[in-house]
């Protein structure tokens, strides 16, 4: 199969059905997707769309039901189980519910892919301890996962999922357990670990902010299928999908409880979110406009914005707004129930 040099995961055509006593469920469906080398790649999309079984399917611990994974251009079903064995050591995965031996300390817990992987005694403690320095919990060697908050015990499951020098780290819902401010603090931890180790990050989680803070580039599922895929900041200024919509902005509700049916979305990049867009467009078209939802965010230093806007229910107000909007190349959209 022919791939870019730069591309370390890779499925084609790949479909994945399950089989229950009630019947069969497509959990993928035709899923052609291609992971470069060091990116911090994100798959979004709400319960069900099909991203743990993707994930899985990475690493074969999942076997498609049609199609192919290929990592480092190496056809994964073409491999020996002691040959998958050696690429799942190069594919490691973290959880939402951490995964962790009670049973076991913090430091036994590292040692332990280690331990299976034959390494020498000394080198394992050597190596434990300095992923846990590398994840700011060496001072907790000794500690039991129950001991522990949910922030740190991810944090052991990172320093333990590097233990074998992997050159992708799949992210399973990591965050989801987690407080707002743990998120952000083991969202910053993996960048830094992306771009010191140069290690490929595969995220997979059903929250926007996860996405923006974290990954460079995403693709969105719904129903077995991805059917929007891009650098995250195209997808976060122009969605072109209704589910990366709903994603970015969940205001279906709210759009549905106003009793109006003029309302703009206005998505606006870096340049123009920290001009006052409203403050001009109100001058300039002498309109009443109220803001119902603004929502902006970060990525790479630049801010890039949203906002859902009421505007008058006359014809002429309107025409008048649309053009304004038009003339200053302000990304719009009107919003319907
Ligand atoms: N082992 C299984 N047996 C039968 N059906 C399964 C199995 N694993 C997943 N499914 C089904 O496949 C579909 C996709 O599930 P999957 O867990 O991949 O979605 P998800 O996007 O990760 O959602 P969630 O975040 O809720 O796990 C769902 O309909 C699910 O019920």
């Amino acid at each position: 199969m022919e791939q870019s040099q730069n591309v370390i995961l890779q499925t084609v055509n790949l479909t994945k059905e399950f089989s229950s006593k009630s019947g069969s469920v497509q959990a993928l469906k035709d899923i052609n997707l291609s992971i470069n080398s060091g990116d911090s790649f994100g798959i979004i999309g709400l319960s069900g769309a099909g991203k743990s079984t993707l994930i899985r399917c990475f690493n074969f611990l999942e076997r498609p039901s049609s199609g192919k994974v290929f990592f480092q251009g190496r056809d994964l079903a073409a491999l020996s189980e002691k040959e998958l064995r050696q690429v799942r050591r190069k594919i490691s995965m973290i959880f939402q519910n951490f995964n962790l031996l009670a049973q076991r300390t913090v430091l036994d817990n590292v040692i332990f892919p280690l331990e299976i992987s034959g390494a020498e005694k000394d080198y394992s403690l050597a190596r434990a301890k300095e992923l846990l320095e590398l994840v700011s919990m060496g001072d907790k060697l000794n500690a039991y996962p129950d001991q522990l908050s949910g922030g740190q015990r991810q944090r052991v499951a990172i320093a333990r999922a590097l233990a074998n020098k992997p050159d992708v780290l799949l992210c399973d819902e990591a965050t989801s357990a987690l407080d707002p401010d743990t998120t952000e603090q083991i969202l910053h931890l993996l960048k830094e670990i992306q771009h010191k180790l140069g290690i490929t990050l595969v995220i997979i989680t059903h929250q926007m902010d996860v996405v923006i803070k974290a990954c460079d580039k995403v693709a969105v599922m719904e129903n077995s299928r991805i059917v929007e895929e891009g650098k995250v900041k195209d997808v976060f200024v122009k969605p072109q999908s209704d589910i990366a919509k709903r994603l970015i902005m969940p205001h279906g509700e709210l759009v549905k409880k106003i009793d109006s049916n003029r309302l703009i979305r206005l998505t606006f990049d870096g340049l123009a979110a920290g001009e006052p867009i409203l403050a001009n467009l109100i001058l300039a078209c002498r309109v009443p406009v109220s803001i119902l939802q603004a929502d902006s965010n970060t990525i790479d230093g630049v801010t890039y914005g949203q906002m859902l806007i009421r505007i008058p229910d006359d014809n002429i107000s309107e025409s008048r707004i649309l053009a304004w909007l038009e003339e200053n190349n302000i990304n719009y959209k009107k919003e319907r129930k």
